[in-house]
């Protein structure tokens, strides 16, 4: 069975909601979930490393603070250069997830950030493989999947309402579509992995 970590934060609770939305989405797939949340001052990773060392797929969630990832967020990033030499990551599935205000209020940056780390890791990148939901509604409705149109990762809004009320539906909906996605990845990853090569990949 493939393993998924969830690696985040969340201040408020928002991106907390989509990590556990994230999870749902794996553990739907037949996929097991493994949810790290980076607390604020924390300055040891090593056990999120030992759990990371062991998964198939990471998915990195933070809020948007300021148009990028949150301070908790970028100390974790910063103190992974660790596992960053032995190339630890290298060759896992990576995807994203980050939460804001505003319907943009810059978080593609955030997801951006989060996908040049993982580049630096190593790892492969997973986008949403969603069409844009709402294109065609004028209603800009909340119940609509990727309403926010993103392909590099889920992104949700937050509005000033608290986690128990938002993000709305369609927004965690697309969270649980990424988790899933990830989860069918990393099945498909890990069997090729184990299936022995075709003799024509391995002349040259
Ligand atoms: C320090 C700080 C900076 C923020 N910067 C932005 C921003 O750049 N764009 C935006 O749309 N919302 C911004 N927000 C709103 C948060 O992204 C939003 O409340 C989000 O849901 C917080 O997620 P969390 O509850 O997981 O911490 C900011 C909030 C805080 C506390």
């Amino acid at each position: 069975m493939s393993k998924v970590a969830i690696v985040y934060h969340s201040g408020f609770g928002h991106a907390d909601v989509l990590a556990h939305d994230v999870a749902q989405g794996v553990t739907d797939s037949g996929a097991t979930a493994a949810l790290l949340r980076i607390e604020p001052g924390q300055a040891d990773f090593s056990d999120f490393f030992e759990a990371m060392a062991d998964a198939d797929a990471i998915v990195f969630g933070s809020p948007t603070y300021m148009g990028t990832v949150s301070a908790p967020m970028k100390a974790f990033m910063d103190a992974s250069a660790k596992v960053y030499f032995t190339k630890q990551w290298k060759d896992k599935l990576g995807a994203a997830f980050t939460v804001s205000g505003s319907p943009s209020g810059d978080k593609l940056n955030t997801l951006t950030s989060l996908a040049i780390f993982a580049a630096q890791h190593g790892m492969l990148w997973i986008g949403t493989g969603q069409n844009p939901g709402n294109n065609d509604d004028t209603s800009a409705a909340t119940d609509v999947e990727n309403r926010l149109g993103s392909f590099i990762g889920a992104m949700a809004q937050a509005a000033n309402d608290s986690p128990e009320v938002t993000p709305k539906a369609g927004d965690r909906a697309t969270a649980r579509s990424l988790g899933a996605r990830v989860a069918r990845a990393a099945a498909r990853w890990r069997r090729g992995a184990d299936a022995p090569l075709p003799e024509a990949a391995l002349v040259g």
